[in-house]
């Protein structure tokens, strides 16, 4: 049976290289899809499409040889607002096979292990071995990949290649310290990887391999692998890998691995993607990246941000104090139910808050009176209760823990969103800076909005049911009026 890919390219971010070996990736104009010498070039091969670079032109030829494009094939390369695409080449049904990629091209753990590196690559956490593999093919002028690898780009608009300047802009914001603690947790693995297995290894790398080609490979997995089972089983699976996200899809059942004939007397797993949407001749393949990524993450990720409000979230972060006397107790209750120490809650635009988080918070500002919630005999049930409003005492403090948050995250920003709005509405904005932008307002918009939320709230928590009456009520021992009776009514 065919086995679904999610496609969520697998989560990273990478920033320009600088790497000296003479390679095509090193000439800043080498994706230059403008360059005046395609049409010289181009004009001498005989390609559906005469404004694709000769990069792309070679990249189709080598997977027409390799029995991957054939004249049955639907689309074709296209450059597209997005950069690289396909284009339908006729019209498309929904749900159609566009391309098939025979898992010999694949670039996955499976390629690196039967590499010549796969035994200096074993043990490495699998995109590390994948990020290797893809810089060592980069650099060899003899790679099996060597057309695929001239087409891909140095850097995207993910954060993790913008400037310091560019960074400015995001000053206070999330997007930030998420991007900040990226770059740091791959400089650190770069840092071991080198030690570990570059250094010793001379012999399998004999050439520099600088801390921004690792970037840049762990840019490459983050914007175009596709993976299994979200961040796991990561491939990048060439051609397949041109497809462009569009936020007009709403499924993410495009990509499946199933079996078939890969070449003529050979029998191979294949990547198989099916066009989601049904398009017209001309029209671009696109699929959804991933319905569930904020637009920081898409940012982060691919360089991309969707202009849905829907996909706009600010993530809270919330934990069980560890100078707290009841803190084992809590934290105990805590891992029961599927949290931890700390707790970071997703909220996006809109009014529904994410769940669980009402009452993680409960837990945490339960004192005085309600800790008997933490007893024994309540372990089984004290979740299903902290469902429902505690007490007074705790529903205030939970109202103060958030609107305390929130008032400290906004206290960071530079700007404000009338601020944003204006330099929105002034137009033309660089693309980096137009993220940026739209990412603090947003940011600053659903801060803004959880804190109204729990101001609002904290207006009419004396209007609230608490534990005590509820338990007197499903006891029966609660008046229509609320009058409290000794004996049950
Ligand atoms: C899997 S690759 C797709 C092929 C890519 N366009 C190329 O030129 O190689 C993902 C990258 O394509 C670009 N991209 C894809 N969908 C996009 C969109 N809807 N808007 C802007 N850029 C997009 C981003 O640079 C992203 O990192």
């Amino acid at each position: 049976m065919a086995s679904l890919f999610a496609p969520s390219p697998f989560s990273a971010f990478l920033t320009l290289s600088k790497s000296t070996h003479q390679n095509p990736f090193n000439n800043p104009k080498s994706r230059n899809y403008r360059h005046p010498k395609w049409k010289r070039y181009v004009n001498s091969l005989s390609s559906p499409d005469p404004d694709i670079p000769p990069a792309v032109q070679t990249f189709w030829k080598w997977l027409s040889e390799e029995g991957i494009i054939t004249s049955k094939t639907p689309v074709r390369p296209g450059i597209v607002p997005e950069g690289l695409g396909l284009v339908a080449l006729r019209d498309i049904q929904r749900q159609e096979v566009v391309l098939e990629v025979p898992k010999r091209l694949w670039i996955n753990p499976d390629a690196v292990a039967s590499s010549e590196i796969g035994g200096v690559c074993c043990g490495l956490k699998p995109w590390i071995a994948v990020a290797l593999f893809l810089i060592r093919e980069r650099v060899r002028e003899d790679s099996k990949w060597r057309s695929y690898m001239n087409i891909l780009p140095k850097v995207t608009h993910s954060t993790i290649f913008w400037s310091e300047e560019e960074l400015e802009q995001l000053q206070g914001s999330q997007l930030l310290s998420t991007a900040i603690d990226v770059k740091n947790y791959v400089t650190n693995e770069f840092q071991k990887v080198k030690e570990e297995v570059i250094n010793p290894h001379k012999k399998l790398f004999p050439f520099l391999i600088t801390l921004d080609d690792f970037m840049w490979a762990f840019g490459m997995l983050r914007s175009r692998a596709f993976s299994r089972d979200r961040d796991t089983n990561l491939v990048i699976v060439p051609l397949a890998d041109l497809v462009n996200h569009s936020s007009s899809v709403t499924t993410e059942d495009h990509a499946y691995e199933t079996k078939g004939p890969a070449g003529l007397f050979s029998w191979d797993s294949l990547f198989t993607l099916r066009s989601p949407l049904q398009l017209k001749a001309g029209e671009q393949v696109v699929i959804q990246y991933d319905l569930k990524k904020s637009n920081a993450k898409l940012a982060l990720d691919y360089g991309f941000i969707e202009s849905r409000r829907e996909r706009d979230a600010y993530s809270l972060k919330f934990e069980i104090p560890k100078a707290d006397p009841l803190y084992q107790e809590k934290l105990d209750v805590a891992t029961a139910n599927g949290f931890d120490e700390t707790a970071c809650f997703d909220i996006f635009y809109g009014p529904s808050l994410p769940s669980g988080m009402v009452q993680y918070l409960r837990l945490t500002a339960l004192a005085g009176e309600d800790v008997f919630l933490l007893e024994s005999m309540f372990r089984d049930t004290v979740w299903g209760h902290l469902e429902h409003p505690v007490s007074l005492i705790n529903e205030e403090h939970v109202c103060q823990i958030v609107q305390d948050s929130c008032k400290t995250a906004l206290s960071g920003y530079l700007t404000s969103i009338d601020e944003d709005e204006r330099i929105l509405e002034g137009g033309n904005l660089d693309t980096r800076l137009d993220i940026a932008v739209r990412i603090r307002a947003a940011e600053k918009k659903i801060l803004q909005q959880i804190a109204e939320v729990f101001r609002d709230r904290a207006s009419w928590l004396t209007n609230l049911e608490y534990y005590q009456e509820r338990r007197l009520r499903n006891l029966g021992l609660v008046g229509e009026e609320g009058e409290v009776y000794c004996q049950p009514k």
